[in-house]
């Protein structure tokens, strides 16, 4: 559980197109980093590259390391399959598998990995899961009632009950958020904040309040211009990527002069 990322010289391309260029990154374990940036920056593209999902997309690939416990994920023979097993991911719009029952939906990725589990033992990571994921009392009593039918916040914290069932080492999250209401937004922003004392989580945000709150470091992508790439030009401690900024265009951004 929870391992430090090492990036380093990642160029990240669709096709001939350039997207993200020569991301140089350390990530600790068990800690929280906010990517923020204006839009086209590519701040989803390199969250996509730490678990090898970019490539999903046809001809999409990079250049370049990701070293996750010890492993370069991009090494040769390296089963992208594992890397997503180990690398979990939670998207912007909850999306619980609809037809089965929120039980169902937290045990889908062991399913998935073909693991045959005693029914004691899938109920005990199903509590533990949702209980990690702090839905636990309010679904207890419905496991079989479909996720479908949850609210949008408690959908979220199924997807994520979902994600760490598998038990992964590190969470990424796009813009977890965006698609939550205020309440239900906090009640994520709480989670994010106790799962890292076991996972290490990097997370995409457009809200610089988020950013602020949940983050123990926070990365700034920028652009110089359209079809130019984009580039982590600040990585450092939140509190001080917002206060003291060594970069112009990052204080800028953050006070909304732009993007
Ligand atoms: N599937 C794709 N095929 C080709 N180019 C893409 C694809 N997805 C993204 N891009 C391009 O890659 C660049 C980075 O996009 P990305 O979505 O990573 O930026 P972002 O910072 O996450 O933006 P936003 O904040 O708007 O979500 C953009 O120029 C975008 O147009």
């Amino acid at each position: 559980m929870s391992k430090s990322i090492d990036v380093k010289d990642l160029n990240i391309y669709y096709g001939d197109f350039l997207a993200v260029k020569d991301v140089d990154v350390f990530i600790e374990p068990r800690s929280v980093t906010a990517l923020i940036g204006p839009s086209g920056c590519g701040k989803s593209t390199f969250l996509r590259s730490l678990n090898r999902m970019h490539e999903v997309i046809p001809g999409a690939y990079c250049q370049g390391n990701v070293t996750i416990d010890e492993q370069n994920i991009y090494g040769k023979g390296v089963d992208p399959v594992q890397v997503r097993r180990k690398v979990g991911m939670v998207f912007q719009k909850p999306n619980p598998f609809p037809t089965m029952s929120i039980y169902e939906n937290v045990i889908a990725g062991q399913r998935l990995n073909n693991r045959r589990m005693k029914k004691s033992d899938s109920d005990d990571l199903v509590e533990s899961s949702l209980r990690g994921a702090n839905l636990w009392n309010e679904v207890k009593d419905r496991l079989d009632k479909p996720g479908s039918g949850l609210s949008g916040g408690q959908q979220q914290r199924l997807c994520i009950a979902r994600t760490i069932a598998v038990k992964p080492d590190v969470v990424l999250m796009d813009e977890p958020c965006s698609a939550l209401d205020p309440i239900s937004t906090l009640a994520v922003e709480d989670l994010i904040g106790e799962l890292k004392e076991n996972y290490t989580i990097v997370i995409v945000t457009h809200n610089m309040q988020q950013a602020a709150r949940v983050s123990d470091k926070t990365g700034f992508f920028n652009i110089e211009g359209t079809g130019k790439p984009g580039q982590l030009v600040e990585f450092d401690d939140t509190t001080k990527v917002f206060n003291n900024p060594t970069q112009k265009a990052t204080e800028d951004y953050i006070s909304g002069r732009f993007g």
